[in-house]
């Protein structure tokens, strides 16, 4: 079942359906939510009966789940403490239910509403081996202030492990920015489905490790066809890898044609050829000027190479148009982009080419650059193409900001989806891929090694080659994102983040396909 990345307000929208349509009670949501994450605290501490927990509370829901925590840990005869930053009469609905029980059981409960009483709980946290932050979840309106922000100070300088309930205090559950003072959590519980803010960067650094918990939301809510946001999951990849078939030749896995290179970038078309072969298709043939072929002839053994007419600075020429329109033909995928120079005869030859053809394109760098003044020509062409910018060039595209992109990666790599047709891979930690219908798959694959030159060059080479094999955009796109990262991952295992460059993720591909196809087993 796809897992869904909701906001808050779809969350709320969830909860209020569980209740209202299916009569689950919202006290028993609580409970749940109370109950898992006192079992994930014993999975990451199975000698929590020993250890000293404290529970620091909100006056809200969040609280509520922390209350909850409280009363199972108190149960398993853990020294618990609760830490409430509101008057206790302040705490209505299923946490003031809570917070009753907890008093009657004799959980120790200490208020903290002011600065002063704030300095005086201190030691309950400075003595507890864990500290089990229940401040706020997604109710949050607006950055932590005042007597929150004090807390979470107090907290993330106590040098404890902190467990954050749902959400670290202090982050917005429906975006990647940290707003202002936040928990900094070993590792998050979030509850029903995962929030935005756990998920997507900066703010995800700091969830740490996140659980997801089954709290008894139906399943019938959990995948509804209204949540627009979901994450990529190797069980959903296993078909992306097309069976070979003992009769197979050459020709029966596809044909790309790479259009890229330049004088100073002859790696990141190659990188993008090999990748290409890889991951499984049968033939490319990588297209680049003239003057770089023989070159190119000795870097590459299994790539084909066509020498293009090229200008005065050694870029691919307007008049090499003809002979690119005879090799795309019977081809189903071009990649176009890597190396390929900014010059502007250059890009006007791209855009020729794009608008000239059936195939579908994957359009990386300077691709992406070329199609700047003509997205709306997108829309018409008859294969949606795939654009895979990083946040700078997809700012550089819409003339906005970078950091209004990094602010906004889902709705604005929605939006560029839904209003040009395409397929967008939105890169960086993270990576979003959205279709033309608007939905959205985060990757979870991949390390910050991979941000070195290249490794953008070698995933336009992976969809391509996934692509040219019959396998639906849909699919290629969101299996070459996550092979990419797992080939990422499986190389800074092999050498490390520092040291990885980018044709070592290459070299990792053929253990990543391995490791998704057992997956499928
Ligand atoms: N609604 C439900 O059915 C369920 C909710 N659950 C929990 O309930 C949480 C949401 O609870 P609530 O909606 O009560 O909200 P929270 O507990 O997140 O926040 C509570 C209060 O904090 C205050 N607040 C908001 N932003 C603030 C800020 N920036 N600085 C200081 N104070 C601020 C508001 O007055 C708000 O009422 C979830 O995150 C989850 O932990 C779970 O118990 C599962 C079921
Ligand atoms: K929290």
């Amino acid at each position: 079942m796809a897992v869904h990345v909701v906001t808050a307000g779809q969350m709320r929208e969830l909860d209020r359906r569980a209740t209202e349509e299916y009569g689950i009670p919202s006290l028993l949501l609580m409970e749940n939510a109370g109950l898992q994450a006192v079992l994930e605290l014993e999975r990451a501490f199975p000698r929590v009966t020993q250890c000293r927990v404290a529970v620091v509370c909100g006056k809200g829901n969040n609280g509520g789940d922390g209350f909850v925590a409280a009363r199972h840990l108190f149960n398993r005869g853990v020294a618990v403490e609760v830490v409430l930053l509101a008057r206790q009469t302040e705490t209505k609905g299923d946490a003031g239910t809570n917070l009753e029980i907890i008093r009657k059981l004799g959980v120790p409960i200490r208020e903290a509403t002011t600065g002063q009483t704030l300095q005086a709980s201190r030691y309950v946290v400075e003595r507890a081996d864990v500290v089990v932050d229940a401040i706020l979840g997604t109710g949050t309106t607006g950055p932590a202030t005042g007597l929150f922000a004090d807390a979470i100070e107090l907290l993330n300088g106590c040098g404890k492990p902190i467990v954050a309930l749902d959400i670290p205090s202090g982050l917005n559950s429906d975006e990647g920015v940290i707003p202002g003072p936040c928990i900094k959590a070993l590792f998050t519980v979030t509850f029903g489905l995962p929030k935005r803010g756990v998920i997507l960067y900066p703010a995800a650094s700091c969830a740490g490790r996140v659980v997801t918990a089954d709290i008894g939301l139906p399943r019938q809510l959990l995948s509804d066809s209204l949540l627009d946001v979901s994450l990529v999951q190797a069980e959903d990849l296993a078909g992306a890898l097309p069976p070979r078939d003992p009769n197979a030749h050459k020709g029966t896995y596809g044909h790309v044609l790479v259009l890229a290179g330049s004088p100073g970038k002859t790696g990141a078309a190659a990188m993008c050829a090999v990748s290409a072969l890889r991951i499984g298709t049968g033939l490319v043939t990588l297209a680049l000027p003239e003057s770089l072929n023989d070159a190119m002839e000795a870097k590459l053994t299994e790539v084909m190479t066509e020498p293009l007419p090229e200008t005065g600075e050694r870029t691919v020429a307007f008049a090499a148009l003809d002979r690119i329109l005879e090799l795309m033909k019977g081809k189903r995928v071009v990649a176009i982009g890597p190396g390929l120079s900014t010059y502007p005869e250059t890009a006007e030859l791209v855009r020729t080419v794009v608008h000239a053809s059936e195939a579908q394109f994957v359009v990386d760098a300077d691709g992406i650059n070329a199609l700047g003044p003509n997205l709306e020509m997108l829309r018409t062409l008859s294969c949606p193409p795939i654009l895979t910018p990083h946040p700078g060039e997809l700012a550089r595209l819409l003339g906005i900001d970078r950091d209004e992109v990094v602010r906004n990666r889902i709705p604005i790599a929605q939006k560029v989806a839904t209003s040009f047709g395409v397929y967008l891979v939105l890169k960086g930690a993270r990576t979003l891929i959205a279709n033309p219908e608007g939905h959205v798959a985060i990757n979870m694959t991949g390390n910050a090694g991979m941000a070195t030159g290249g490794t953008g060059d070698v995933l336009t080479g992976l969809i391509a080659g996934l692509l040219a094999q019959g396998v639906s955009a849909d699919l290629a796109t969101r299996a070459a994102v996550y092979l990419h990262g797992l080939a990422g991952d499986l190389a800074a295992e092999a050498v490390g983040q520092e040291a990885m460059v980018a044709s070592d993720v290459i070299a990792q591909v053929p253990e990543a396909i391995r490791q998704l196809k057992a997956h499928a087993i």
